[in-house]
C-alpha cells in the first residue's frame, strides 16, 4: 500500500489496468510474497516494476546495485532490461527470507545476471568495487543518506539513482516530523534537489520514487 494507491484506489487500478501485462514469474513472486511475509507490501509490485523494467531497457546497465532485495519483485523487473553482459548486485540482511529471492533468481531467464548477496548493506556496498549505472535504493530509511554518500564516488556522469518511498505516505509534508525515517527522507530529498552534481525529479508513483541522473 502507499500513498497514491491510498488516496485513489480506482485511479490505481485505472494504471495497473493501462499497463503492460506482468511477467507470469513476477505475477507468482507477488502472490507468494502476499501469501508467506509479514510485510507484503513492502513489494515494488505491479506498476512500478513496469517502471522499473522500462528504464532498465532504456539504460541498458552494464553494472545494477539494489539496496533491499526483499523477495527480489524489482531485481527480477530490473533484470527484463539488461544487456547479455549486464549483472544486477542486489542486497539484503534478512535471512528468513533469503530462500524466496534466491528461488525465483534461480528459476529466472536472468540466474546468471543476478548476485544476491545476504548482509549489511552498509558493509557489502564497501566491498563492491563498481561503477554503477543504476542504482535501486530500497531498503532502511534512516540510511538512505549513508547509502547516497557510499555509492556516490562510484558514479558516471549519466548514471541514474531511483530511491524509493520519497514521499512517505505523504508524511513528508509535515514541516515537525516526529519520526527519524520521515527526518531523513525529508533531508536527502533536499540534499538531492540542492546538489549541483545531480538532475532530478520525484515521480508520484506508489509513494514516490526520487528519479535522479548524475550530470
Ligand atoms: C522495501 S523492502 C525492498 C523491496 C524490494 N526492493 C522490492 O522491490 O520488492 C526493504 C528491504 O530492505 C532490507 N534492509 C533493511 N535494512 C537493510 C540493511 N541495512 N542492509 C540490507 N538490507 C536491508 C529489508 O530486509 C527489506 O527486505
Amino acid at each position: 500500500m502507499s500513498y497514491f494507491e491510498e488516496l485513489d484506489k480506482e485511479m490505481d487500478r485505472y494504471l495497473e489496468d493501462n499497463a503492460s501485462e506482468e511477467p507470469a514469474i513476477l505475477k507468482k513472486l507477488r502472490k507468494e510474497t502476499y501469501q508467506k511475509t509479514t510485510q507484503p507490501h513492502m513489494i515494488s509490485g505491479y506498476l512500478q516494476g513496469r517502471l522499473l523494467s522500462i528504464l532498465s531497457h532504456i539504460i541498458k546497465p552494464q553494472n545494477v546495485l539494489e539496496i533491499g532485495t526483499f523477495t527480489g519483485y524489482a531485481a527480477l523487473s530490473i533484470a527484463e532490461g539488461l544487456p547479455k553482459e549486464g549483472k544486477i548486485y542486489t542486497i539484503d540482511k534478512n535471512e528468513d527470507l533469503a530462500y524466496i529471492p534466491q528461488k525465483y533468481f534461480a528459476e529466472s531467464d536472468y540466474k546468471d545476471q543476478i548476485e544476491f548477496i545476504l548482509g549489511d548493506a552498509k558493509e557489502e556496498i564497501k566491498t563492491l568495487d563498481k561503477i554503477w549505472d543504476l542504482i535501486f535504493i530500497d531498503a532502511d530509511k534512516e540510511s538512505y543518506l549513508e547509502y547516497l554518500k557510499l555509492i556516490k564516488p562510484n558514479l558516471r556522469s549519466g548514471s541514474i539513482i531511483l530511491i524509493d518511498n520519497v514521499l512517505w505516505y505523504g508524511k513528508v509534508l509535515d514541516n515537525n516530523p516526529k519520526d527519524k525515517q520521515t527526518e531523513q527522507i525529508k533531508l536527502v530529498n533536499k540534499i538531492i534537489a540542492e546538489d549541483p552534481d545531480f538532475e532530478n525529479l520525484i515521480l508520484p508513483l506508489r509513494d514516490g520514487l526520487h528519479l535522479i541522473r548524475k550530470k
